[in-house]
């Protein structure tokens, strides 16, 4: 199994390339299940999770070409298969939102329930609950989902009583082939759904609201292909702000988006941490020092969950204390005994960190069992004393293309090892 090593103590310098998001272009995949022209998404990464998105639409029927030297994925074609299988959908959770798409366009799905990052229990109860309002019948039996609505799915008035990006994607999609108008009410307003909003628009679909959380949709009988660019991965973008930070270093992300960053830009600003905005990208930069600031998670425009393993890493380098306090998931400080192995003083109190800067982190081998904690170990890493063994990097490879190559190339002292 590959493993990461990361020698610390060098600032980073130059340009980094920011590619397009894996959690929009996992959606934007799953919505070709709507439609009856082919669907070509530019900007696409180069991703396992995209490699397991692929699978999973293949082993439905369609044909997915991933162009990687173009960065495009190309789907076509229709679901001949309903059922989404454990294998593939426990390797992520994106995977169920297959769901919605293939209910709205077909009248029945059969799909796995599913895994994704150990970050706490994450139920997909939301999801069936605004299938069911939309005139589905549910049942769960032997670990699948099982879903039907023979005479096609009914718009209807969906609130959220929790912001759920997932469900919303799913239901979003599900309503643009729903018969009538649907209402989602406390709809999640990431990026990401605005992404998608803004695709399935241009397949043909009527759809009010965009970038608020409600969103109405009327429903169309069918929709067609499209040419879409997928937006730029503002969580890549977020982690090598903190790794510029981090290194005292200044880096220009190419093609990252201010708007984008929500409260993660203010919290990096307050923290001590230039972050301005250029023609071509965004450029931070870290000159002096760095003191602690606390954060809460919140849905976006909040500060993203996404970020709150690598912020933990700069915070634990910052001068004094901050407190990270999650709201999203119940179980996303597995980080935290990681970074403390590093040097790091951090004590977990229920859903709150406290974080109390050190002036040194040392390299240590670690161990991460999800993405963003993953490249939270890499960040810690790149400012610590000596060698970092970042172990099982699947994790990473799940939503970081080439991460080494990418820090390698503004100065980071980081290689795979392979095997
Ligand atoms: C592929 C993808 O885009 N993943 C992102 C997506 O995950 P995902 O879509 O799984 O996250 P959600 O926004 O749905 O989860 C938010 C909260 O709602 C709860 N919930 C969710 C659905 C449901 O049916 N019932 C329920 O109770 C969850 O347990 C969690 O506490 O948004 C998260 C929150 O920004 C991000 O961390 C993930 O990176
Ligand atoms: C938690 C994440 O992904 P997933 O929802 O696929 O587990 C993530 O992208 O940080």
């Amino acid at each position: 199994m590959d493993r990461i090593v990361v020698r610390g103590g060098r600032p980073l310098e130059g340009r980094i390339p920011i590619g397009g998001a894996k959690n929009a272009a996992l959606p934007l995949m799953a919505a070709a299940l709507l439609s009856d022209g082919p669907l070509v998404l530019r900007n696409a990464p180069d991703l396992a999770d995209i490699a397991t998105m692929r699978a999973l639409l293949e082993q439905h029927g369609l044909e997915v070409v991933h162009d990687k030297a173009a960065r495009t994925l190309t789907m076509s074609g229709n679901a001949t298969s309903l059922e989404a299988p454990y294998d593939l959908v426990r390797k992520m959770r994106a995977s169920v939102l297959v769901l919605g798409p293939l209910v709205a366009r077909h009248g029945r799905a059969r799909v796995s329930l599913p895994g994704g990052c150990a970050i706490g229990t994450r139920p997909v109860d939301l999801h069936l609950k605004g299938l069911e309002a939309m005139g589905a019948t549910i049942v769960l039996e032997a670990g699948y989902i099982e879903a039907q609505a023979p005479q096609g799915l009914k718009g209807g008035r969906i609130l959220f009583p929790v912001v759920s990006v997932g469900a919303t994607e799913n239901l979003l999609m599900a309503a643009c082939l729903a018969d009538g108008v649907s209402e989602l009410v406390n709809a999640a307003r990431e990026p990401e759904i605005e992404d998608l909003a803004r695709c399935l628009i241009a397949m043909g679909a009527k759809i009010e609201g965009v970038g608020t959380d409600r969103l109405t949709v009327t429903g169309q009988a069918c929709l067609g292909g499209a040419t879409h660019d997928i937006v730029p991965d503002r969580i890549e973008a977020g982690t090598f702000a903190c790794a510029a930070a981090i290194t005292g270093g200044s880096v220009l992300l190419e093609g990252a988006r201010a708007e984008h960053l929500g409260a993660v830009a203010r919290t990096l600003r307050e923290a001590g941490v230039l972050v301005e905005a250029e023609a071509d990208g965004l450029r931070v930069s870290r000159l002096n020092g760095l003191h602690g600031v606390d954060v809460m998670t919140e849905p976006f425009p909040g500060f993203a969950t996404d970020m709150q393993a690598q912020f933990m890493a700069l915070m634990s380098v910052a001068e004094g204390a901050s407190m990270v306090t999650e709201t999203i998931f119940e179980n996303r400080f597995m980080h935290v005994p990681e970074l403390n192995r590093m040097g790091a003083r951090i004590n977990v109190h229920g859903a709150s960190a406290i974080v109390r800067g050190v002036p040194k982190l040392s390299g240590a081998p670690v161990m991460a069992t999800d993405l963003r904690a993953s490249v939270s170990l890499i960040l810690a890493g790149l400012a610590a004393e000596g060698d970092t063994i970042v172990n099982r990097v699947y994790h990473l490879d799940r939503g970081y293309e080439r991460v080494e190559l990418k820090l390698a190339a503004v100065g980071a002292d980081i290689e795979r090892i392979t095997g």
